[in-house]
């Protein structure tokens, strides 16, 4: 009997570990990723498992499953042919030109990927939303799949929440599994029904909620819009904090301890980054604008610029306090990822911290345990538009957290790396040039301590230290 095919499009963050779990969770079903980056492919098959892509416990799962029912392939046209139903986890960035620039969802890549299912499909198939899309894109897809006429479709909405550097638990064990589907028509009921079937291997039936698709489309935008209007929010009291004299985290454990409230997600910080939160809200925001909702969208939009303004804020508490200027001195970036466990750079908010300290031509020794050197020094070129010489000469990349700290001025934690936590203070404190200066982004490091041994030590929304300069 022919065994159950599911096809990928898309081999990054999501397509990838998600179909890492389907794979493992169903040994009955043949699961084939494809993308159209070879190198992507040709590192999912590593036989080193040397992965594209770090995350806790991913290599694991891949490697117990790869080449059992798990196959990474460039062969889109025969994956797509031959499979029974097909996720789309390809990358959908904001806009960066044309109508809707800087706010828009860019959905070349799904159009294309619809465009190349209708032309290669002969057989009945399931087709599965699984990037974010802003609302309705699923009936934009249906009229480019169907046009054809060549075969039916059923089109469902399969939003991923699972957050990077906690990817693994959080497929394992969902809070919820969301399903949209078309509920009048009774093929994409009967669709729906397939998919949760799968999911039911291990997701508790309680936890996979089905709605109709425009549900599920729009409810994705906002878990997004909800979770990093927390984090403003967090960090806008962050700043009343320093203004007053109260402690964030103690304000952020009163207020989390309420159970309507919560404790998570309300940790102070450099401002959120990733490759999701602004690029929804954005998307979110510009729904809004395109039904002529102003007011809410500009509700939302806040939610980004007050994140823009903590960045912002940030660095001019390193260049004040350093009496001013940070030319030619030697500043540590801890950390560059955006956010530990991860080495995914995307809209990290260290890259605007370094922007901007080489813009006021600061020398910079970056460490981060996860993130290549050379992406480093291509988002750094990008945001900065150096050429490789010059950011050579303002730039070194070191493999070890000491090496880097040495003749430093500043200590800039931008990461919250647990390693940080656990660094010999002692030791780095002696080999940086005095005053020693620590700004710690994150609020992770042992500040009594470090104070102790003669820091001059900034917290984001604690008690201000005299020696920063506050004019
Ligand atoms: N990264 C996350 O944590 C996360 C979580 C939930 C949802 N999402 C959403 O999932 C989607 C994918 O995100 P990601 O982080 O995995 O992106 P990614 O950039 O890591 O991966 C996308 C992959 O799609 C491939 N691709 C692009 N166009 C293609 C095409 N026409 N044919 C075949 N392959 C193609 C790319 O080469 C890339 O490898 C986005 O819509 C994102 O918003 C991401
Ligand atoms: O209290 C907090 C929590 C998070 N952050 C920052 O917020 C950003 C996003 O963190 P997180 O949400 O944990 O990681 P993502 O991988 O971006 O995951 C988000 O974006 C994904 C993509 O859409 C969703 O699937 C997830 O549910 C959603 O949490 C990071 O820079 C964090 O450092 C804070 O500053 N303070």
């Amino acid at each position: 009997m022919k065994r159950y095919q599911i096809c990928c499009i898309g081999a990054g963050y999501v397509g990838g570990p998600t179909m890492s779990m389907i794979a493992y969770q169903c040994p009955h079903i043949d699961v084939t990723v494809v993308d159209i980056s070879q190198a992507r492919i040709d590192s999912w098959n590593s036989p080193s498992g040397d992965l594209p892509i770090y995350e806790p416990g991913l290599r694991e799962l891949v490697l117990s499953v790869r080449d059992r029912n798990l196959f990474f392939s460039m062969e889109l046209d025969e994956a797509i042919e031959n499979a029974d139903m097909i996720f789309v986890a390809v990358n959908t960035p904001t806009k960066m030109s044309g109508l809707g620039a800087g706010r828009a969802a860019d959905l070349t890549r799904w159009e294309l990927s619809a465009r190349r299912i209708a032309a290669v499909a002969t057989t009945p198939k399931i087709v599965v939303e699984k990037s974010t899309v802003p609302i309705r894109t699923a009936e934009a897809i249906a009229s480019v799949l169907t046009a054809s006429g060549r075969t039916h479709f059923s089109i469902l909405s399969n939003p991923e929440f699972l957050a990077e550097g906690t990817a693994i638990q959080d497929l394992q064990n969902p809070d919820r599994v969301l399903i949209g589907t078309n509920t009048e028509d009774p093929c994409s009921v009967e669709a729906m029904n397939v998919l949760v079937d799968i999911y039911s291997h291990w997701v508790p039936r309680n936890r996979i909620l089905t709605t109709n698709v425009w549900s599920s489309e729009l409810s994705k935008l906002v878990a997004n819009s909800c979770l990093a209007q927390r984090v403003s929010t967090i960090n806008a009291v962050s700043e009343i904090c320093e203004a007053t004299g109260a402690d964030i985290d103690e304000v952020a454990n009163a207020v989390g301890l309420d159970k309507r409230i919560g404790v998570k997600f309300l940790k102070a910080s450099i401002g959120f980054g990733g490759s999701c939160f602004q690029k929804d809200i954005l998307s979110l925001v510009y729904l809004c604008e395109s039904l002529g909702l102003d007011e809410v969208a500009e509700y939302f939009y806040w939610i980004v610029k007050l994140n823009d303004h903590q960045k912002e804020r940030f660095v001019f508490r390193i260049i004040h306090g350093l009496f001013n200027t940070v030319t030619g001195k030697r500043i540590t970036i801890l950390g560059f990822a955006f956010k530990k466990d991860t080495g995914d750079t995307r809209e990290s908010s260290a890259i605007e911290v370094c922007r901007r300290l080489l813009h006021e031509n600061a020398i910079l020794s970056i460490y981060d345990p996860k993130v290549q050197s050379s992406q480093i020094l291509s988002d750094l070129g990008h945001c900065t538009r150096l050429d490789p010489l010059e950011l050579n000469q303002h730039v070194s990349i070191y493999a070890d957290p000491y090496e880097a700290c040495n003749q430093s001025h500043a200590l800039v934690v931008c990461t919250e790396w647990d390693l940080f936590k656990e660094l010999d203070f002692e030791r780095i404190y002696c080999q940086m040039e005095k005053p020693a200066f620590a700004f710690d982004g994150r609020n992770i490091l042992p500040h009594e301590r470090m104070k102790s041994l003669g820091f001059v030590v900034y917290g984001i929304g604690k008690p201000l230290d005299k020696r920063l300069n506050l004019v």
